[in-house]
């Protein structure tokens, strides 16, 4: 194993009061035996009680997150992108703090209706909404459906009846190029979302969906990419989406009460990493909006965000137990843990980072440099590369990932049958299962035939 001097950076920072800026909820504090509490609880005791792999959510954090957005921009809608994460707690806490639901399937729209979630203040996105998903989205009233394509323009249209008109936003591309990898960047041109408006496709696109009587058209909607980190590409979208509604007034004689510019707000993955400022955000994108506005003597519309890492991400921790401590013939050290890609893709998919900490027993000995690898059959199933860990790790010991509360459970996979790992919540010294973790028994339950 090769030896750090230095302390282990990833091991130092935990709460959120911490200088250098920490990934780790801001109730994370040490506890007794080297366990970490988060919420009040110990993530080893909850890894004891609920096994491993296991997801900790802390619902305090999730409620701040969302109250912060809330605050922060009173007079828009904060919706929270269910992609992220969704279960019916998650939308319980979301609703209970005023805020509204972005869904992307008619999965994510059924559970959180079936939660309790008022249908409208849902929003329905989705590149390929099948006809059974918009007659769901129908039946159950949601509040608007974001137009992402031609053909949905007339297969939405069909079930509309003109006395129950249907709110809708035309999703529309405005070339910025912003998001962590190629992968999740969304406002360029060369990709599958939205209606472009260089060449003119968005405005057609407009005029279409104005043309039909059961579609009410209240706005633009853009989503540039995830885990942005600086306000500058969002105020280069304010100004083109400002910019094709002044174009929409003005040919057609109609002003779009609603602005949507999505999600992508950044999280810190590591200690010191740089977040998207939530002030910063809201203050520099309001300005904008309305000096845009009364340079065209537009009404200022109303501002759509739709958050979804930074409400949820920053909420939960992976905890994983060491299962084999094994060192390459380079010398490197590989600590492989009983999850991995199936339960976090996003290191395999994205190259993303990420730290990871021993918790549930203190270790004086040095640091060293350690891949986190996973269990599944795959060289790349590595979690965490050249993480900085005790150089004593050995099996039976428990690792935390903070940072874990989006994008992880929510694109887990059934790969190798190992099974989607457990969710709890914590609160106030208390934890409660909200996710059983998926048995063997689950995989054969769905066979229907041989
Ligand atoms: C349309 C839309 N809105 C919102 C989001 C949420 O993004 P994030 O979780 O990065 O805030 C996404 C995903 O990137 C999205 O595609
Ligand atoms: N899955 C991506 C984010 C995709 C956002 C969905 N539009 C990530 O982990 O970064």
């Amino acid at each position: 194993m090769t030896q750090l001097t230095a302390p282990p950076a990833s091991t130092a920072a935990v709460g959120a009061h911490d200088a250098l800026g920490s990934p780790w909820p801001a109730s994370a504090r040490p506890g007794p035996g080297g366990d970490l509490l988060v919420g009040g609880v110990g993530l080893a005791e909850s890894a004891e009680r609920f096994g491993t792999p296991l997801y900790v959510l802390d619902e305090a954090e999730v409620r701040a997150r969302a109250r912060a957005y809330r605050r922060a921009l009173p007079h828009a809608d904060v919706l929270y992108a269910a992609k992220a994460f969704l279960c019916s707690a998650m939308a319980d806490w979301v609703a209970e703090e005023g805020l509204g639901l972005d869904v992307c399937s008619s999965g994510e729209l059924w559970l959180a209706v079936s939660a309790g979630f008022p249908a409208q203040r849902i929003l329905l996105h989705g590149n390929a909404k099948s006809p059974a998903e918009l007659r769901l989205a129908r039946r159950l009233r949601v509040g608007r459906i974001v137009i992402d394509g031609p053909a949905e323009i007339a297969r939405l249209a069909a079930l509309v009846a003109a006395d129950t008109p249907q709110k809708v936003l035309v999703r529309v591309v405005p070339g910025i190029a912003a998001g962590h990898h190629a992968a999740v960047r969304t406002g360029v041109g060369g990709q599958k979302f939205g209606f472009p408006i260089d060449g003119g496709d968005a405005a057609h696109a407009i005029a279409r969906v104005l043309d039909q009587p059961g579609l009410e058209l209240v706005g633009l909607h853009c989503h540039l990419g995830s885990q942005i980190t600086e306000v500058g590409p969002y105020l280069e979208a304010v100004d083109a989406l400002v910019r094709l509604m002044v174009e929409v007034r003005d040919r057609h004689g109609v002003e779009l009460p609603e602005l949507d510019l999505g999600g992508g707000h950044g999280i810190r993955y590591l200690p010191g990493d740089e977040e998207l400022g939530l002030a910063e955000f809201a203050v520099r994108v309001t300005d904008r909006l309305a000096v845009r506005c009364a340079e065209s003597d537009l009404e200022v519309p109303r501002l759509l965000v739709e958050p979804g890492r930074a409400v949820a991400g920053p909420a939960g921790v992976a905890v994983y137990r060491v299962l084999s401590v094994k060192h390459g013939s380079d010398g490197r050290c590989f600590a492989a843990v009983d999850g991995g890609m199936s339960d976090n893709p996003r290191p395999a998919l994205y190259g993303s980072p990420y730290s990871v900490r021993l918790v549930g027993r203190r270790s004086e000995a040095g640091a060293a440099r350690v891949d986190v690898v996973g269990r599944h059959c795959e060289a790349g199933d590595v979690l965490v590369r050249d993480a900085v860990l005790p150089a004593d790790l050995r099996p039976g010991d428990l690792l935390a990932v903070p940072a874990a509360g989006a994008y992880q459970l929510s694109m887990a996979s059934g790969y190798n049958l190992v099974g989607r790992p457990a969710v709890a919540a914590v609160r106030d010294g208390r934890a409660r299962l909200l996710i059983r973790r998926e048995t063997v028994e689950d995989f054969r339950l769905r066979e229907v035939g041989r």
